[in-house]
């Protein structure tokens, strides 16, 4: 079995991959410090918890925060006795290798949402990935990446607020009832709240305006579905979408022979 990694700079997932369906999967924050007696240790104890009984013979890693590559790699070797398949290492093969600056450092979780986006529902798509920063992914008619955008995060801007003004609280992210807040709490989520969904519906037009050819817009992440909910920014959500590109490279990686 497939034990497929995502390592993003706020949140590291494991899901186990039986061929057929994700088993389990378990959350933990992301820290460069943890070792991996301690990964194991909260792994084992949560997959005993569930009762599930896995026999992982393959580990695939995606991370934005190369330091805990070392303490994962560590951790599928002492335990699993296997070597890791890395994306975004030289030995990681793509199915449609990016289309970018020379030099240029595509995030992994990048190149795995759009190998995930491709493979289930084709090229010609916006991937939207609310995680620590808000990304856009636009995917080729051919499944390759070429090119996106950055944001912050809609937690990383509320926390902003709460680091840089005395007088602004820590407030976390809802729907508004209304837009004009008639108290602090409410002036700060209506801002973000609306803000980001102006942010993007305005991104995605632009990018559909210049890419010239019709596109889907796929939406992931934590906050995907309250966005969703409310705004209807996506043509298509997915709450998988990382763990299961994942699983399409790990399977390209063995069908070509990198593995
Ligand atoms: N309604 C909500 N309000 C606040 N947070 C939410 C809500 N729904 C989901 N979340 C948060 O979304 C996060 C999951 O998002 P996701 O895994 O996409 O990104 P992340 O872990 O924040 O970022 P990264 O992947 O970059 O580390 C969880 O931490 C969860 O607490
Ligand atoms: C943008 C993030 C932080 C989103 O997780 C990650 O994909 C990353 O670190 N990217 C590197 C730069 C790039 O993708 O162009
Ligand atoms: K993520």
């Amino acid at each position: 079995m497939l034990l497929a990694i995502d390592c993003g700079n706020t949140n590291t997932v494991f899901s186990i991959w039986d061929g057929r369906e994700f088993l389990c999967t378990l959350r933990t924050s992301t820290h460069h410090s943890r070792t991996a007696d301690a990964y194991f240790t909260w792994y084992a104890t949560l997959v005993k918890h569930y009762g599930i009984e896995a026999e992982i013979t393959d580990v695939v890693i995606s991370s934005t925060v190369p330091r805990v590559v070392f303490n994962l790699r560590v951790f599928a070797d002492r335990f699993f006795g296997c070597r890791p398949l890395v994306v975004g290492k030289p030995d990681c093969l793509l199915p449609f290798p990016p289309r970018v600056d020379e030099g240029t450092q595509v995030g992994p979780d990048r190149l795995v949402n759009t190998a995930g986006a491709f493979d289930r529902h084709g090229g010609d798509l916006i991937v939207v990935d609310f995680g620590t920063a808000t990304t856009f992914d636009v995917v080729a008619h051919d499944g390759a990446y070429v090119g996106g955008v950055i944001s912050p995060g809609v937690n990383l801007s509320l926390e902003a607020l709460h680091l840089a003004a005395a007088a602004l609280p820590h407030v976390d992210i809802s729907k508004p009832q209304k837009v004009i807040g008639t108290n602090t709490v409410e002036c700060i989520q209506s801002g973000v709240f609306w803000g980001y969904v102006g942010l993007v519906r305005e991104v995605c037009e632009r990018i559909r305006g210049e890419y010239g050819a019709p596109m889907k817009i796929v939406g992931t992440g934590g906050l995907a579905p309250l966005f969703q909910q409310s705004a209807q920014l996506f043509d298509i959500f997915e709450d998988d979408l990382t763990m299961h590109g994942l699983t399409v490279i790990h399977r390209y990686n063995k069908e070509n022979g990198s593995q």
